[in-house]
């Protein structure tokens, strides 16, 4: 169904500079937020990539890059292979202008209402594309291309519609001319950001239907952004698509929508599908699986897997024997450690090395486990943070949180950014191989325990 790649983002990373109060501004360095990290994806022609992920985890940055509206601090963005930024920049040697570029990547936004000039009927709005880009166009032609596309999403008769103002319009009608109007100039990708979230849940599927349909006739890609795995999945599974499962910056899962839904493979997919009640999620899940519902700030995300703070199958390092649970409360006191969120008082004000522990949901640990963790607790007591949290780090760094895992996003293959379906440098027998592997089986690495 697919073929050349139309778009390919190798490495790709982009940095805001945060806002600062003035007073920060004379005093403080700027600090960055890593809105996008290291993602890697390729969108061959006719293809359908879904996006999805919680609000700011880079969707709409990513999407931005991806058409060339938006330049990336790292890595490449390639258009039919050719480089669009050195384009941009003045490289002339390639086989395309920048400007063609852009043509041919098209968006439609949430709020279609935004994009259109309220002053302009609908037939002058999307003429003035056509006059900029094909200028051999008379006015007749102009308008009759216009006419077909617009009977061709539904909306008739196209001269009632045509004279229209975008208030005489409904949000479906306004959406469908924002797509008629992406569709014009014949793009090989349309960015759909959110195009269908703010319709009434009866018209997101006729919109979603209406899309597919012109993406057979018109072949053209799309990558869809949505913050909803159902719409993600409709689109996606519909078009023979992928899904990709954006956090904090990262893709972490990139892989056919059935599979991805069916058998999600990171356990922040499985976050999602579990917070998505009609994709009907495993009854026996109560809880989210996650160990925190507060996700880190991305001026200063996590080291390695940026899901690890919040991971309930973060992976113990090898030498480890305690089970995932309590491994689990011990990486919780590592977080409260290093925010310094433990209560120090209470700690120094108690006696003994098990009332301690018992302070600090510990009591259960076998040994040597009780005493590390007194040692870490009696710095605390002191109020040595830096000493605790190098003394628990010691004993308990977790390869999840040491090397960031990737996917292969030029794959059409099931691929997912997670150690528990990687080579680790420190598992018993695993070789340095970092990259992904496909179709893993999910097992933890040898000689590891599964939970108390
Ligand atoms: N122009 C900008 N300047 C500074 N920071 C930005 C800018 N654009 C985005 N960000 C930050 O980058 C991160 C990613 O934002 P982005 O809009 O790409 O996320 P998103 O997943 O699309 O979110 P949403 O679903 O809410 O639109 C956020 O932390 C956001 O605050």
């Amino acid at each position: 169904m697919s073929g050349d790649p139309v778009i390919t983002l190798e490495d790709v990373a982009v940095e805001f500079e945060k806002d600062q109060g003035f007073l920060e501004s004379l005093f403080d360095d700027p600090e960055t937020v890593g809105a996008v990290d290291d993602v890697s994806l390729e969108i061959p022609e006719n293809d359908v990539v879904a996006l999805v992920g919680e609000s700011g985890c880079g969707k709409t940055t990513l999407g931005k890059t991806a058409i060339g509206v938006q330049r990336p601090t790292g890595g490449t963005v390639a258009y039919r292979g050719q480089d669009l930024w050195g384009t941009r920049d003045g490289d002339v040697s390639g086989e395309y202008e920048f400007a063609e570029m852009r043509r041919s990547l098209q968006v439609v936004h949430q709020d279609p209402g935004a994009a259109l000039n309220p002053n302009q009927t609908v037939l002058d709005s999307l003429v003035a594309p056509l006059k900029r880009w094909e200028t051999e166009l008379s006015v007749a032609d102009r308008r009759a291309r216009v006419h077909s596309l617009l009977e061709r999403v539904g909306m008739e008769p196209a001269d009632d519609y045509a004279h229209r103002y975008p208030h005489q319009l409904s949000g479906g009608e306004k959406q469908r001319v924002a797509l008629v109007r992406a569709l014009l100039l014949n793009p090989d990708l349309i960015l759909a950001d959110e195009a269908v979230s703010a319709l009434d849940v009866s018209l997101r599927v006729e919109m979603m239907d209406l899309m597919l349909d012109l993406q057979d006739e018109f072949g053209t890609s799309y990558l869809f952004i949505s913050h909803n795995l159902s719409n993600a999945r409709y689109l996606a599974e519909k078009a023979d698509g992928r899904v990709g499962i954006m956090y904090l910056g990262e893709l972490v899962e990139l892989g056919p929508a059935d599979e991805v839904l069916r058998d999600p493979k990171h356990p922040y997919t499985e976050v999602l599908k579990w917070a998505t009640a009609d994709l009907d999620p495993d009854p026996i899940v109560r809880n989210p699986p996650v160990r925190s519902i507060d996700i880190p700030d991305p001026v200063d995300p996590p080291s390695g897997c940026r899901f690890h703070t919040r991971c309930p199958k973060v992976v113990p390092p090898t030498d480890t024997d305690i089970g995932q649970e309590t491994y689990n409360r011990v990486m919780d006191l590592r977080g409260a450690v290093d925010a310094r969120t433990l209560d120090r008082e209470a700690l120094a004000a108690t006696g003994d090395a098990d009332a301690r522990l018992a302070a600090a949901g510990l009591a259960d640990l076998p040994a040597p486990h009780g005493d590390r963790i007194d040692d870490a607790l009696s710095h605390v007591a002191s109020g040595e943070w830096d000493a605790a949290a190098e003394a628990l780090s010691e004993s308990y760094e977790s390869p999840c949180e040491t090397t960031p895992p990737a996917v292969d996003g030029r794959s059409r293959e099931h691929t997912v950014a997670c150690h528990l379906y990687h080579d680790h440098a420190d598992a018993p027998g695993a070789g340095t191989d970092l990259g992904v592997e496909t179709g893993g089986t999910g097992d933890r690495p040898e000689g590891e325990s599964h939970g108390d």
